[in-house]
């Protein structure tokens, strides 16, 4: 190894790529600039499309700056030339919040479109999706590659034209739920996306590592799924403490040993045997529907039917039904008519959405504090990307309170001193009750104040572009008008399209900065210090004045959750404030508690999915064959060949052929569906079972889901030779119905984000705090 690699080793960080092969080229480009400059437009689209046969990545930053400037009205720094050097490279690039992302990611989808692969520039919203493919457009146009944008709206044929273009933005969620309603396509003409090729991530982190573990669900309705009234019966009939016990945080019921033999005797089964494991499912899913589910906190009963109610955005969620039977409990609970189970006909998460790019690379403020993670699920890089004007924002220490009550008084007295000198304040909660009860002390304090909390994010993000006027207060919780500059003095005036933008917004700016710039108030510690710098993040852009400022307290739920043991003796001054050295370690030892925690738990969750993975990759190969060519067909042939011989002669060979493949897709996706089904009751009855027999879950759980796997394409096959034997053929053609086929009448797509069964969580996370502090 060359002395300068060596020594560029010594001093980077590890996890972090080399920046200097990108300056270089930065530094080529510059010098190009003139001639670039003298292009007409159409020079300028063919010197790109020219690029398509040659690697030249000086000359694509020099006609991408070129392009920005006469499109979009700004000439991209050399740092965003860097930055895009490393996308193009493969990298995550970590850029500080309003060095201009969206233009450095634009510019590398277009070099890689150049290049003839396909982008996919994944986002976190449909508000941002759209936002950028329409501001980037022309700047596309002039460099002639194609854009296209995918929102929850887009029907099916405008996601097959959004994805026809070399650049497609679309959030995350939307490309896996297209991919889910792909998979189950008995036409590949009904396809909407192509082969995958380039997934160009914004807010890297908060995709690939927060919501990595997220499953993407595809669910269908079929037929009507009543829980069995006596299980809810039965779970209202037992007695708190004597036949169940709920943990502190009420997430977690259990039945206990007394329990269990009550079950056991009013259903007459050994609960814990194997093959009895659909009832334990169903007792422990009634158990959670008596005990842990509230009417009018949780849900509601509205036109005779459960509504839920979103516990972080406290609104009815729309379509939301809770998995894996605990809706169909909840209605026998309130005595409800069923409504149409919802089957997962197959799910996906983030992390193998992603996974299936050859190419992947992303963008973010804060990637570094991941770098592990990054490296460890994605094999990702990361290039640190220096800001173009240092950053001189202020960062104080926490100021810490003993009680949350104390801690409240002083945010208060902090926004209004800041208010008080015009100076523009934003405040970052943890969730939507905490936003509130801010809101309502404001209020009292007679301080106006807005309120965003992740409900409609085109209007919080017009919002929020005003949280810099002077002497704004604007209360926020994590996710609300992400993505948004937040320029001080307020947002420009708009400007027409195709014009440069008007400059830093007037007056009111200059004012602003003399009073520090915008100051962020986090309101506690979050569960990642990666989110803290996200939200401090917020002020300082671009080396604006600005500051920030955490308050805490030994109440918070951080502190409580995570570092329950930890006593401070510390003493307190009359307001309430603590200083003790000790206790400020207890809130930071607590949130790297929590960040141990998340991560074990992406671990321990990605180990279950591996092998969910595996299998599902197995099946999508033979519905593929059966799909796209004649598998179907020959199966049934070689199975039942004069049953073929007799369909063919009444029917013709074309229509034989195509029933063949229906009946085979159908069975592959019943099976799968079931297979899933199944899985969902192991992992969820796996924790009792291998307590009681001192087996490691994950090896309990692959022993049983492995050969329900091997099995599958066999079962699948068996059940289509049945159909397919029992079909009825005339001149007419055949009557598929004969073959019972019954694809779901509807289908629809949600995320999981806030897991009605927290217990295996909520297990492994009581565990995970002993180990943690064991280590200590
Ligand atoms: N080269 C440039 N010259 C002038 N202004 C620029 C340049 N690049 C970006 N900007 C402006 O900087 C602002 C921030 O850009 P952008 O929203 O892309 O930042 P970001 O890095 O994505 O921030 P966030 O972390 O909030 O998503 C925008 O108003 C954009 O117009």
């Amino acid at each position: 190894m060359a002395l300068r690699d060596r020594l560029r080793r010594l001093v980077q960080r590890p996890g972090s790529a080399d920046l200097a092969p990108f300056r270089k080229v930065v530094d080529e480009a510059g010098t190009r600039e003139s001639r670039v400059r003298a292009l007409t437009d159409a020079e300028l689209t063919a010197a790109a499309s020219a690029l398509r046969d040659a690697d030249d990545p000086a000359e694509l930053c020099a006609l991408g700056r070129e392009a920005a400037r006469r499109t979009l009205g700004e000439r991209p720094f050399d740092v965003q030339l860097v930055g895009t050097l490393a996308l193009l490279s493969g990298h995550v690039a970590e850029m500080a919040t309003g060095e201009g992302k969206t233009l450095a990611g634009a510019l590398a989808a277009a070099g890689y479109a150049l290049r003839g692969r396909r982008v996919h520039v994944m986002s976190v919203n449909d508000y941002l999706a759209r936002r950028d493919a329409e501001w980037m457009g022309p700047l596309y146009e002039l460099l002639g590659v194609s854009v296209g944008w995918v929102g929850q709206a887009s029907t099916p044929p405008e996601r097959r034209e959004a994805y026809r273009a070399d650049v497609t933005y679309a959030p995350v969620s939307e490309v896996g739920f297209d991919l889910l309603r792909d998979r189950l396509v008995t036409d590949p003409a009904a396809r909407v996306l192509r082969e995958p090729s380039v997934a160009l991530v914004d807010e890297a982190d908060s995709v690939l590592v927060d919501e990595a573990m997220v499953p993407l669900v595809l669910a269908g309705a079929s037929e009507i799924d009543a829980a069995e009234p006596r299980y809810a019966d039965l779970a209202r009939r037992l007695r708190p403490g004597l036949h169940y016990a709920t943990d502190d945080e009420a997430r977690n019921v259990q039945l206990t040993p007394a329990g269990a033999r009550e079950v056991e005797r009013a259903l007459g089964v050994d609960l814990y045997a194997a093959e009895h494991l659909a009832t334990l499912t169903a007792v422990n899913v009634a158990l959670h529907a008596e005990v842990l589910l509230h009417r009018d906190v949780d849900y509601i009963v509205r036109d005779g039917a459960v509504k839920l109610i979103s516990e972080s955005r406290g609104r009815v969620a729309l379509l939301q039904r809770w998995p894996d039977g605990l809706q169909a409990a909840v209605e026998a609970k309130e005595a409800l008519e069923a409504s149409p189970s919802g089957e997962i006909l197959d799910s996906i998460t983030v992390q193998e959405l992603i996974g299936r790019y050859p190419v992947r690379c992303g963008m973010t403020g804060t990637a570094m504090a991941v770098a592990g993670q990054l490296t460890e699920f994605y094999s990702l890089q990361i290039a640190v990307v220096p800001p173009n004007r240092p950053c001189v924002r202020d960062d104080e220490p926490d100021r810490l309170y003993a009680t949350a009550a104390d801690k409240e008084v002083a945010i208060v007295e902090e926004i209004a001193a800041a208010h008080a000198e015009g100076r523009p304040v934003l405040v970052g909660t943890g969730d939507v009750a905490e936003s509130e009860r801010l809101a309502r002390r404001l209020a009292r304090a007679g301080l106006d104040r807005v309120v965003l909390n992740a409900k409609n994010d085109a209007e919080e993000a017009a919002i929020i572009a005003e949280a810099g006027a002077p002497g704004a207060i604007t209360v926020s919780t994590q996710m609300a008008g992400r993505g948004t500059d937040i320029r001080l003095g307020g947002s420009p005036a708009p400007s027409a399209p195709g014009t440069a933008p008007a400059e830093e917004a007037g007056s009111g700016r200059d004012g602003v900065a003399a009073a520090g710039g915008l100051l962020v108030i986090g309101t506690g510690r979050y569960h990642s210090s990666r989110l803290d710098d996200q939200l401090r993040g917020r002020a300082g852009r671009q080396g604006d004045p600005g500051g920030s400022v955490f308050f805490t307290s030994l109440q918070d739920d951080l502190v409580t959750r995570y570092a329950p043991d930890e006593d401070s003796k510390a003493a307190a001054s009359p307001d309430g404030r603590v200083d003790d050295k000790g206790a400020h370690w207890i809130v930071g030892h607590a949130q790297r508690v929590a960040e141990g925690v998340d991560l074990e738990l992406h671990r321990n969750t990605w180990r279950y999915n591996h092998l969910i993975g595996l299998q599902r990759r197995e099946v999508l190969a033979e519905r593929e064959d059966v799909l796209t060519g004649d598998r179907g067909d020959r199966l049934m042939a070689e199975a039942v060949p004069e049953r073929h011989a007799e369909l063919t002669k009444a029917a013709g060979g074309p229509a034989v052929a195509d029933a063949a493949r229906q009946i085979v897709l159908y069975q592959l996706d019943r099976c799968w569906a079931e297979h899933l089904g199944f899985l969902a009751d192991l992992r969820e009855g796996i924790h009792l079972r291998s307590l009681g027999r001192g087996l490691d879950p994950l090896i309990e759980f692959n022993s049983e889901a492995v050969p329900a796997g091997k099995s599958l394409l066999g079962r699948a096959r068996e059940l289509s030779v049945e159909a397919f034997t029992a079909l009825t053929a005339s001149e007419d053609g055949i009557d598929l119905d004969s073959a019972g086929l019954k694809r779901p009448s509807a289908t629809w797509t949600y995320l999981v984000h806030d897991n009605p069964f927290g217990s295996l969580d909520e297990r492994a996370l009581r565990g995970l705090i002993a180990m943690f502090k064991g280590r200590r």
